[in-house]
């Protein structure tokens, strides 16, 4: 006879190492859970802590602490089951535990076997995996019972369930515990995936055929937001049953997270019964459950939408988190800059719709003019965003005007100032103390540098005044080849896009000037933005410089960025399949020439990548030198393999 059980799945937007706020946040989807008569709710990993404690996971402080506030949260657990995530220390070992709570204490922890090490993640430099299908009994906190610890089965009432969490579930099949999986109904899932263009669809494949090979029901449950900085998760849960997708939960939401609730359909299976570690007592106190409503289709149209969502949310976190008062942009009417513009107007539209007042006052108590701006949705993005054109004696009314307008369309606060005394001043001082005159035949870089460096004092001036986090504009594409004046143009405290490739920039403008994005309307006054050709704007108008023409066309520098780096290819395979790409527009010489700027330009610019602003993660083809692209700041230069590859091209007669 089949029974059904309530399940639910929390998404939270947690902060490393906020204690008190963690605990409430956990708090309000427990209440949240209850209210929808849940039976077993599953969190996010590391809830307790917050995923990305990184090395404060090493301070004895962080596990005794963790310890502490899991036990305080399950002793206020009575109608429920809480799977709540922490960091368990163990004679002397640290896993990566998930706490079950039930009528008051911690009855069981489940422990991660396999360790995320790719990408962005280092787990293995906090944690010890936990031995793969093993379980132990040892006592935990105050509580002198044993309980179980590793992987196993448990029961509440005749359910069985099991837990993995996040890369658990990422390993291929024959890793995972699939003897669990044989016993049990369920399988729930806490997760720290990050966001990642492109990666919905491989998790939503993985708890699908998760499901239906495993022939169980499978819930997922994600972090939400930008939680410590750079990563950003979607918050998306995902319940799946026989090989479906069965129920899921707003992804990318701006909030502090949501239960997503699932009636799960199940019979009865004696020998599981017998082979589960505990037994919990379904609580009989909880009443008959009203209906559920299902969800289904995606909420998030596409990754242009996605993209949109991710980057804004991750603005509004940074900002609150960071306890700052708006954005200050040096904004120059071109698509860089116009990009982070448009993301802050996304957020600002986003929250004006999504933010309860009760939530406005968590999230912008120490910002009493944005709270207020609140109330006349006119007054809200003046709080939120300060652009500022710098013109030189370089700068040409199409982008002084294409910024005005931008900002104006926008609601920006847009000031204009004339940096063109400053670079005189400097140019003569240096020209003076040199004892020549500084020309564009001599000095070509130092003069472009200078004006980029003379709008960094006003804009981080501006970003001191208003407390606001200065934003700098780099894309990956530019990151890749160094293309910046450092102290310059790379001023700042975040650089939201330098993860995003120039080209999908380029696209998305359109995007949004022609049909708007992610609940922004249209935006026409950004057409003077894209059709302009990309330019610094460094050198005398007379020299029309273009960023293309000082490097190479974009597409062909993403191309080699995502197969020298992305795709981690040798120089000869990423030429070949350069000149697969490019056959039919370039010849093979200038594809050679390419090539090698680009390795120059990469290995040198290292030192600049490691001094960029912290980075949203938006796409896994990042450069980020911390959690990404480590690589050494000196280095050969692939001086070795540009040259084979030149003797290669001559030999067989291709390149003169
Ligand atoms: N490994 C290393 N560790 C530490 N420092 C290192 C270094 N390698 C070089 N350096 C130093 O780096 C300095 C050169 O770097 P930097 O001063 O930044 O200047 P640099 O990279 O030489 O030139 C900046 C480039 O960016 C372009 N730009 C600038 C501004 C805006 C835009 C735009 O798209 O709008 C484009 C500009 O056209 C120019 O091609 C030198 O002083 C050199 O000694
Ligand atoms: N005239 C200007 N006024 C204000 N800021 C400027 C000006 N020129 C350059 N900047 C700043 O320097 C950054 C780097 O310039 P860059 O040319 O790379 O970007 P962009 O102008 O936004 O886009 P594009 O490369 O498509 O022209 C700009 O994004 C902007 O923050
Ligand atoms: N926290 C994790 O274990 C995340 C790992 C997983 N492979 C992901 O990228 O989503």
């Amino acid at each position: 006879m089949p029974q059904t059980l309530r399940l639910g799945l929390a998404s939270l937007n947690q902060t490393p190492l906020d204690w008190p706020g963690n605990l409430e946040r956990i708090r309000a989807v427990v209440r949240q859970a209850q209210c929808q008569q849940v039976h077993l709710l599953c969190l996010p990993e590391l809830a307790i802590t917050g995923y990305g404690c990184e090395d404060a996971f090493l301070h004895p402080d962080t596990t005794t602490r963790a310890a502490q506030h899991v036990t305080q949260l399950a002793a206020e657990i009575d109608q429920l089951v809480l799977l709540v995530g922490f960091p368990l220390s163990l004679d002397g070992h640290c896993y990566n535990g998930l706490a079950v709570c039930a009528e008051g204490a911690v009855r069981a922890i489940f422990c991660k076997s396999y360790l995320a090490r790719q990408g962005i993640h280092y787990e293995p430099r906090w944690f010890d995996a936990w031995p793969s299908g093993t379980l132990d009994r040892r006592p935990f906190g105050d509580n002198p019972t044993p309980i179980p610890i590793g992987n196993f089965t448990l029961a509440y009432d005749d359910f069985i369930f099991s837990s993995e969490i996040c890369e658990d579930a990422w390993v291929t099949r024959d890793k995972r515990n699939c003897r669990l999986a044989r016993y049990a109904h369920f399988i729930f899932n806490a997760s720290a995936s990050h966001f990642s263009m492109g990666k919905a669809d491989v998790r939503e494949n993985l708890v699908r055929d998760s499901s239906r090979d495993f022939n169980i029901g499978y819930g997922y449950a994600n972090l939400l937001g930008c939680e410590s900085g750079r990563a950003i998760y979607d918050g998306e849960c995902l319940f799946a049953h026989e090989g479906r997708i069965v129920q899921r939960g707003p992804r990318l939401e701006c909030s502090d997270g949501n239960v997503t609730v699932y009636d799960f359909p199940y019979e009865g299976r004696a020998e599981a019964v017998t082979t589960c570690e505990l037994r919990l007592p379904r609580n009989a106190a909880i009443p008959e459950a009203t209906p559920v409503s299902y969800q289904t289709e995606r909420d998030v149209a596409d990754e242009d939408e996605a993209f949109a969502k991710a980057a804004s949310t991750a603005l509004i976190d940074y900002m609150r988190k960071s306890r700052a008062r708006g954005f200050t942009l040096s904004l120059s009417g071109g698509v860089d800059s116009s990009t982070v513009a448009v993301l802050v107007a996304v957020a600002a539209s986003r929250m004006r719709k999504a933010l309860d007042p009760a939530t406005r006052r968590r999230w912008f108590t120490y910002f009493p003019e944005l709270l207020e701006a609140f109330e006349n949705p006119d007054r809200l993005m003046p709080q939120l965003l300060t652009t500022v054109y710098q013109g030189t004696r370089n700068s040409g009314p199409v982008t002084r005007n294409a910024a005005e307008k931008l900002a104006q369309s926008l609601g920006a606060t847009h000031l204009n100032l004339d940096v063109d005394p400053m670079v005189s001043a400097y140019t003569s001082a240096i020209s003076q103390a040199l004892g020549r005159p500084l020309t564009w035949e001599q000095d070509d870089i130092a003069l472009q540098n200078i004006q980029a460096r003379s709008r960094g004092p006003s804009v981080w001036m501006l970003a001191n005044i208003r407390g606001s986090l200065l934003l700098s504009t780099s894309n990956r594409s530019e990151v890749a080849v160094g293309y910046a004046t450092m102290d310059g143009d790379t001023c700042g405290g975040l650089s939201p896009i330098a993860g995003v490739a120039k080209s999908f920039l380029q696209h998305w403008l359109v995007r949004v000037e022609q049909e708007g994005v992610a609940g922004l309307a249209a935006v026409p006054a950004l057409r003077t933005v894209n059709e302009q050709e990309p330019t610094a704007e460094l050198r005398p108008p007379n020299a029309a410089q273009e960023d293309e023409k000082d490097l190479m066309p974009y597409a062909v520098l993403d191309s080699l960025e995502e197969f020298l780096i992305g795709q981690r290819l040798p120089l000869r395979e990423a030429f070949q399949k350069l000149c697969t790409r490019f056959e039919t527009q370039r010849s093979r010489t200038q594809l050679l020439e390419w090539t090698a700027k680009f390795c120059r330009m990469f290995a040198t610019s290292q030192w600049k990548r490691e001094r960029y602003a912290p980075a949203f993660h938006l796409d896994d083809s990042n450069l980020d030198p911390k959690t990404w692209a480590r690589y050494p700041i000196l280095s050969g230069c692939f001086a070795a393999e540009i040259q084979e590859l030149r003797e290669e091209e001559a030999s067989n007669g291709e390149t003169p």
